[in-house]
């Protein structure tokens, strides 16, 4: 089975639903975004799942084979606010933590120098964190979720709240980790979902409106978008577009004309043939790849 099935999860908090009816499977090995706007439920399915809150109904499946004795073992959480004691470096940090996880002094010792030089911390490892930048203190944070090498790493918004830098080096330590975990992270940055993940869960208001891989997610929209110009405006030209069988948007920026059609393939055909027909003096045919922020905004309006 899947790392763990999430079936019909509700969360009410008094007279908030905070999310409603979420199911959701995670399998082994995966990188999966749970992606959303503000106030969406992230922060609240990724706690149901940690075992921090209780679903009002609905319940989580985790894989027998792979569940340790003591849930806690099984799985790593970063918050999306995670605190730190600042008077301690980096190293000690590591190692408090690991004996909180009930590893011996030895083994935190050595469990927190292995994630250090994991977590590109080894150079800083003896530096108070409160010298830390947000980047270096958001990769602490990860390397304190993974002490006890849990079998699945949830990471609340990792990277939404870094500069330019700390969000590279964080997402770069993330396409580490995806090689050898399973790892479930919430963002609101479309990018950030786009680079590292596997698959996509995209939520909002609480429902789940689509998920699967980016490539299933495209193919659900089915959209393409072609972008043309044209030397001089070809007379009637937005009402000939229209005719054409297989594009079924037309919007005007500036000079450019960008059509939404359903098939690539038959699209380019039947407009070149249309342009060709009516001797329209094409400058520009370009294929716009639907982007996740196409998805995205087509998916919370609908
Ligand atoms: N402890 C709580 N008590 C009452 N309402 C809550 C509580 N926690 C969350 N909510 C509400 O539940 C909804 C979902 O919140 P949640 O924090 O899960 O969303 P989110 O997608 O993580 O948002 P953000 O991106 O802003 O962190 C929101 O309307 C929020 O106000």
């Amino acid at each position: 089975m899947a790392l763990l099935d999430a079936n019909h999860l509700t969360k009410t908090y008094k007279n908030v639903n905070a999310i409603q009816d979420v199911s959701f499977s995670l399998e082994h090995g995966k990188c999966v975004a749970l992606l959303g706007p503000n106030g969406s439920g992230k922060t609240t399915t990724l706690r149901m799942l940690a075992g921090f809150i209780k679903p009002t109904s609905g319940d989580i499946a985790f894989d027998q084979d792979s569940l340790t004795k003591d849930f806690r073992n099984f799985v790593g959480y970063l918050p999306q606010f995670p605190v730190f004691h600042n008077w301690m470096t980096g190293k000690e940090f590591l190692i408090y933590v690991g004996q909180l996880a009930k590893l011996s002094k030895d083994e935190a010792i050595k469990r927190a120098d292995e994630l250090l030089e994991l977590v590109n911390l080894k150079e800083v490892r003896k530096l108070k964190i409160s010298k830390y930048s947000g980047g270096m203190k958001q990769r602490l944070g990860i390397a304190q979720a993974l002490i006890h090498a849990p079998k699945l790493i949830i990471l609340d918004e990792p990277a939404s709240a870094l500069d330019p830098i700390g969000r590279r080096e964080v997402l770069n330590l993330m396409r580490e980790l995806k090689k050898d975990a399973t790892i479930l992270f919430s963002t609101h940055i479309l990018n950030d979902a786009e680079e590292v993940s596997d698959e996509i869960l995209l939520l909002n208001e609480g429902h789940i409106i689509e998920q699967g891989s980016m490539h299933e997610l495209e193919s659900v929209q089915n959209t393409v978008t072609l972008k043309l110009a044209f030397s001089e405006e070809p007379k009637f030209i937005e009402d000939r577009l229209k005719e054409i069988e297989s594009v079924f948007k037309v919007n005007q920026i500036d000079k450019d004309y960008l059509l939404t059609v359903h098939d690539l393939q038959t699209a380019r055909k039947q407009l070149l043939e249309v342009v060709y027909q009516e001797n329209w003096q094409l400058t520009k045919f370009e294929v716009a790849k639907t982007s996740l922020e196409d998805l995205f905004m087509k998916a919370v309006k609908k």
